[in-house]
């Protein structure tokens, strides 16, 4: 798949004069509260209102969603509010079943992005449609796993394109539901720059009081759109309670958050801008010729411990530096989790520069 222009036309063709959002509840939980939600939601600057019909949930036991009869409920919502509306497809049936209830938008969920069969399975159910298609991320942090399930839609002559990013799994717990790893979309952004790409800040954060800082960072990295769970009262929703917001919390959060433009023609800013970015071009080489040093020095030791039978790794030693390297960096103003990605980084180089030196 290459990309085109073409790919953001859905987007460009809704006009909108703000990021695009998709609201509404995780779960369908009855025809009363998708109506009622909705109703909150139809003056906003939502445009298409989202609800989970099938559930695919981590454990057994859990709601796993209404089902077929939710999507009554969602073109209800159609007719009174004049919505666009959404929600998960996860097999052949539920596309059947969506498209029979003239479904706008239909998402692939981060678990079924992983099967490449699944994948096929909703691409060959789909083909040819003129509907919106989001492949969400898939749990783990592979963008041709992400990017593969885009180019099979795409095969299936499916046009109208795009991507969620909802974040990634980890083993180690951090302060996310699922780890953003900004890098990816970034990446994803710099292959296809035409590519819708939507943020999913409630699946990213888990956690209501998070959301608006990761919304801020989505748009400042040009993403096009936000999907934001809400519901009217997210304490007591049957899903995904402690990181749905109230339809109020969502009209503040897109009433305080900063839309920046891509770029300024102004003459001023464009001269101090290259000024600054000749610096840091000059700077970014000394880094690149101070780490050639470094790995001199390290070849230096790897020839060393050949002569004397050393092994390569000195876990004391590295870790003497790593303790010294975070204190420098916090002088600098720079965080740990940086100095200790960079170094770690560092120290795999060396070792792969005197594993060659030494198994010579
Ligand atoms: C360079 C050495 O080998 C390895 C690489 C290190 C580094 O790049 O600083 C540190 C410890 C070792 O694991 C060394 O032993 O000092």
């Amino acid at each position: 798949m290459e990309n085109k222009k073409e790919l953001r036309t859905w987007l460009d063709d809704l006009k909108l004069d703000h990021p695009l959002v998709i609201a509404g509840p995780c779960s369908a939980e009855t025809e009363e509260q998708v109506l009622k939600i909705a109703n909150e939601l139809k003056d906003t600057d939502v445009s298409y209102f989202r609800a989970g019909i099938w559930k695919p949930r981590t454990r057994p036991g859990m709601f796993e969603g209404v089902g077929a009869l939710g999507l009554k409920w969602l073109q209800r919502v159609k007719a009174e509010t004049g919505m666009k509306i959404a929600t998960e497809v996860a097999n052949a049936a539920h596309v059947k079943l969506a498209l029979e209830h003239d479904v706008d938008l239909l998402w692939i969920g981060a678990r079924s992005t992983v099967s490449p069969f699944i994948v096929q399975e909703i691409a060959d159910a789909l083909e040819g449609t003129d509907k919106i298609v989001l492949i969400k991320n898939p749990v783990n942090p592979d963008l041709a796993l992400w990017l593969g399930a885009v180019e099979r839609l795409a095969t299936a002559n499916i046009k109208n394109l795009g991507v969620i990013h909802r974040g990634f799994s980890t083993y180690e717990k951090t302060k996310y539901r699922n780890n953003p790893e900004w890098q990816l979309a970034i990446e994803l952004q710099s292959k296809f720059p035409d590519l819708p790409i939507i943020n999913d800040p409630s699946h990213i954060t888990g956690k209501r009081d998070m959301i608006f800082d990761v919304c801020q960072t989505a748009l400042d990295l040009n993403f096009d759109g936000l999907m934001i769970e809400t519901h009217y009262d997210p304490d007591n929703a049957w899903s995904d309670a402690a990181q749905q917001v109230t339809p109020s919390v969502l009209v503040q959060i897109m009433k305080d958050l900063k839309i920046r433009k891509e770029t300024d023609s102004e003459a001023d800013y464009l001269t101090a801008l290259s000024n600054l970015r000749a610096k840091i071009d000059i700077i970014d080489n000394q880094v690149i010729d101070l780490l050639g040093k470094r790995m001199v020095v390290a070849d230096g030791i790897g020839t060393l411990k050949r002569q004397k039978n050393v092994s390569v790794l000195q876990s004391k030693r590295w870790n003497e530096i790593l303790g010294a390297m975070v204190l420098e960096g916090q002088e600098h103003g720079l965080s740990e989790e940086f100095i200790l990605k960079m170094f770690k980084a560092i120290h795999q180089e060396s070792i792969n520069h005197q594993e060659k030196i030494i198994n010579k």
